[in-house]
């Protein structure tokens, strides 16, 4: 049997022989302002790398660069069942984890999509009282006979959070829509911890993780190979193993058990890089989206790139082709008119739409967005639908180049999560291509890049285990998990 390699998608015949010259005009212009070549690519990795270095310094810059507290590799023998909460972007998760001490774990979770409500609720006590009822809720279902003494927690929370030790979490700001007043600046380690005690809960919060902290240890636990772990999900983000001799940010802080020689595992928060604007090509859209967003100014990178926000870009370039007379003439554009109202499933149907007059894309609009599109006008909105998807992965990979050019990784697996990751298509093809592009790689074959993009073991469960475990090592041997005298 010939191995005949990854499988091309289709190539479409897609002839827009058939579309209005200024309409054809006006879809290449959008087009150009989501392309991002090869040159301009190795432009955005070069001022990365000194963002992600100015972050680590006493000076500080736009990448928050969080120490994590994790300051060693898992070993694979880590043993015992533990429960994790992940609270990402658009669904909560608690997972019990049993970890086998064999490089081998089972996890038994529940999944519960948050409600829309929750990101902007007035109520700061709303949210963690919906995590403690769905922790309660598991427990209940999971342990029948009751919780013999208390159960220890690793708590995965996918938003920046500093942490002068491992069970706690300052929120620094809000990202992904959400919106919530009393929280900022708070340790919600503590929120939840007040909720769970008013429903008599046997649980302690152990540690709290990042998801992409969880995703890289995880995946270490069963990969040694792993360099990174990266989320493409709502949100966009990455972690890594930095040597503490070069966190400067550190220096005189840390207690002798964690020494210069050691490594410590950093949670990025990289979605925030270039709020300067000084090296990605921002579009008239993207500007939009900022503008509209809770948090004008932050995010910029992620605003780009990850899943809550390439919907919204989709819409708004239909809603300024419509404006300027060129497509849905005389449509109702109500629900086109409101912000958000395509989620990122929305591009990833219309990308992946078989058939030649695009007939699942004239059934989606019709039925959920009250339009009735001509089939040139559906080809114009798949093409710009895939720019936009194409760009999400080629500067999503921005990322993980430049944490291996300052790592001097050369090779390595980069474990990946999240559903754009999962489900975008073909996201892993063009994030590839970009890694390609960036280093320039002669290599055709997608499985022989040096650097790998991998799928991440499951981060936000099994990895708040792992680190609550290798915690609970720390906590028994005396050794500290945190700044000194935190
Ligand atoms: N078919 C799809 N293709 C790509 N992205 C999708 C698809 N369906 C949903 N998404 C996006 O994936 C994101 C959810 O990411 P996920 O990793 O599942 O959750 P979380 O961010 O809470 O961890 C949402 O922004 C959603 O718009
Ligand atoms: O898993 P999600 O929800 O897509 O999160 C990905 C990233 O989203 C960013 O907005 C958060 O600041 C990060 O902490 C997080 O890792």
């Amino acid at each position: 049997m010939v191995h005949l390699g990854p499988k091309k998608p289709p190539m479409r015949k897609g002839s827009m022989a058939d579309v209005p010259q200024d309409l054809i005009e006006a879809m290449t212009e959008v087009e150009s302002s989501f392309t991002v070549s090869g040159e301009q690519l190795r432009k955005v990795v070069d001022h990365f790398v000194s963002e992600l270095e100015k972050g680590l310094s006493k000076k500080g810059g736009n990448i928050p660069m969080i120490p994590a507290w994790v300051v060693k590799y898992p070993t694979g023998k880590e043993k015992g069942d533990y429960l994790a909460i992940d609270l990402g972007g658009t669904n909560l998760r608690v997972v019990l984890v049993k970890l086998g001490g064999d490089n081998t774990f089972d996890t038994t979770q529940s999944k519960y999509k948050l409600p829309d409500h929750i990101r902007t609720t007035q109520d700061s006590e709303e949210l963690f009282r919906f995590i403690a009822e769905c922790l309660e809720a598991f427990v209940k279902e999971t342990y029948i006979d009751g919780v013999k003494g208390t159960l220890p927690l690793g708590f995965t929370f996918s938003y920046p959070a500093s942490q002068d030790k491992i069970n706690e979490g300052i929120l620094q700001r809000w990202t992904k829509g959400f919106d919530i007043p009393g929280v900022e600046g708070h340790d919600v380690v503590g929120m939840l911890q007040k909720q769970m005690k008013a429903k008599n809960l046997p649980i302690d919060v152990v540690a709290l993780i990042n998801d992409t902290t969880g995703t890289l240890v995880a995946s270490l636990y069963t990969d040694p190979d792993t360099k990174m772990g990266v989320i493409f999900g709502t949100g966009v983000n990455g972690a890594y193993f930095e040597q503490v001799s070069d966190i400067e940010k550190l220096e005189g802080k840390l207690s002798d058990d964690i020494p210069p020689s050691s490594l410590m595992a950093i949670n990025c928060e990289y979605g925030s890089f270039d709020n300067e604007h000084v090296a990605l090509p921002r579009t008239k859209y993207d500007i939009i989206v900022d503008k509209q967003s809770p948090r004008p100014g932050q995010q910029t990178f992620e605003k780009m790139s990850s899943g809550y926000y390439l919907g919204e870009l989709l819409r708004l370039t239909i809603v300024d082709l419509h404006d300027r007379g060129l497509i849905l003439n005389h449509q109702d554009m109500s629900e086109l008119n409101k912000p958000y109202v395509m989620d990122t499933s929305y591009p990833a149907k219309i990308v992946e739409d078989p058939f030649e007059n695009l007939e699942d894309t004239d059934n989606l609009l019709q039925k959920d967005l009250k339009v009735k599109t001509t089939v040139q006008e559906r080809k114009v909105i798949r093409r710009i639908a895939e720019s936009i998807g194409r760009r999400s992965a080629r500067i999503s990979v921005c990322g993980i180049a430049a944490v291996c050019q300052k790592r001097g990784y050369t090779s390595g697996h980069i474990a990946a999560d999240g559903s754009v990751y999962k489900m975008y298509p073909n996201f892993k093809e063009m994030a590839h291509e970009g890694l390609r592009d960036i280093h320039e790689w002669t290599e055709t074959d997608p499985s022989k890049y040096p650097i790998q993009i991998v799928s991440a073991e499951d981060g936000s469960g099994a990895g708040a285990a792992v680190i609550a475990a290798l915690t609970e090592e720390r906590l028994a041997k005396g050794l500290s998990v945190g700044l000194t005298g935190a």
